[in-house]
């Protein structure tokens, strides 16, 4: 099926019927599509106020781009961000959704009153018809450690195949953060998992040849939660700038953060915590969502990435190293840390932490991968998503 009018676009995917809602097979292979097709997924989001007043609030602060325009919101899910376009002085505006939450949308934008101003398109960005250029993209397509579920190139694909040349893009940027951390009862309660493997007499079988494996599951998924920013070893912070206006789709399969960190305190540094920012930047005003360790908490708390062995780490001392993102077939990315100590003059040796088998130079790294199948699932102590 492929059609184009000038009001009402339609879809060129394979995708379910937009009145039925009854799934497609390629649908029902897409575990986002079905979680987001539930409404308590979208309510999660919706209040999650940071974030949602954060998006009005840019919108309303720039207004002068959205006086008269033609918006497409990809991902529109509810269709929330369709209504704070239209709040802003939006003409029309798309939105495009891939999964089932569609038949909710379009409810909510009738007795809204609003048909005649927000579409809601039923397939996915890749694939779907629009009958024009818009002149605002918006989009929510932020996942844990910014790019998990890898939305971002759905927005971007949005951008190539309908952004007016000079339009605006809501959010504009992003910057990921590093700092290397502390937390001991983190570290014990992330072995303990795999105690149950050490077990060689579970019911007449010897389980223990499973323990390492089973240490590198536990190490290997990134840790979700919250934690406090005293537990950050250091003030400087890794970067990684993403601009939403012109990165490439192969530079967010692929791309590295290298770090250096000067110590601030002596301790063990068990591991690398991450997270982001992003930028709104109108023709008025910058508005910033902060999801850092410092700020409000939202749905996507902060990442840490545990060192199987942790590192001694001194006050003055130079901690660098990098982290590797490679996306994956999961929607997410597999995520490689390397860490090592810099000998430094201002190193107090009274204070210095020691653990076995550790010199400095020391150099390893440690594989994790940013599972989808965890999505939702918060290891630390807030519990679920
Ligand atoms: C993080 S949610 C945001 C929903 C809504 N915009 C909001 O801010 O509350 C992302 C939405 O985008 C949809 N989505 C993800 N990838 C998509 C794609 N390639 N095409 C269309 N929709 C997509 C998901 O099904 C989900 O409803």
């Amino acid at each position: 099926m492929s059609s184009l009018s000038t009001n009402t676009p339609s879809t060129t995917t394979t995708s379910a019927d937009p009145d039925t809602g009854a799934a497609t097979e390629e649908e029902e292979g897409n575990i986002f599509s079905k979680y987001y097709s539930q409404l308590s997924h979208q309510q999660n989001m919706l209040t999650d106020h940071v974030r949602t007043k954060t998006y009005q609030q840019a919108f309303f602060k720039n207004t002068v781009d959205f006086q008269g325009a033609n918006c497409l919101d990809v991902g529109t899910g509810s269709g929330i961000l369709a209504f704070f376009c239209v709040q802003a002085g939006a003409k029309e505006v798309w939105g495009v959704e891939m999964s089932r939450i569609t038949i909710a949308a379009k409810k909510l934008v009738s007795s809204n009153g609003l048909s005649s101003k927000i579409h809601i398109v039923k397939g996915k960005m890749e694939e779907v018809t629009l009958p024009k250029k818009v002149d605002v993209i918006v989009s929510e397509p932020l996942g844990f450690l910014l790019v998990h579920e890898r939305m971002l190139e759905s927005y971007i694909t949005g951008r190539d195949r309908y952004l007016k040349p000079g339009g605006k893009m809501f959010p504009s940027n992003s910057t990921i953060y590093t700092a290397p951390f502390t937390d001991e009862p983190l570290y014990a309660e992330t072995c303990q998992k795999s105690d149950f493997w050490c077990n060689n007499d579970f019911m007449g079988v010897d389980l223990t040849a499973l323990h390492e494996t089973s240490m590198e599951e536990a190490f290997g998924q990134p840790v979700v939660g919250y934690f406090h920013p005293d537990i950050l070893l250091s003030d400087d912070r890794g970067t990684h700038f993403v601009d939403f206006h012109t990165v490439t789709h192969e530079a967010l399969k692929s791309f590295e953060i290298d770090f250096q960190h000067t110590i601030t305190k002596t301790a063990v540094c068990h591991g690398i915590a991450c997270w982001f920012d992003c930028d709104f930047s109108g023709s008025q005003e910058t508005v910033v969502l902060k999801t850092g360790p410092e700020a409000p908490g939202t749905h996507w708390y902060q990442c840490r990435l545990m060192f199987r062995s942790p590192l001694a780490v001194n006050k003055g001392q130079i901690l660098n190293g990098r982290l590797t993102f490679r996306a994956n077939d999961s929607f997410s990315y597999d995520v490689k840390v390397e860490a090592g100590i810099d000998c430094n003059p201002r190193i107090e040796t009274e204070n210095m932490v020691f653990l076995q088998d550790q010199h400095y130079h020391y150099l390893y790294a440690e594989e994790s991968a940013v599972d989808a199948q965890g999505m939702g699932h918060v290891r630390g102590n807030e519990g679920q998503v």
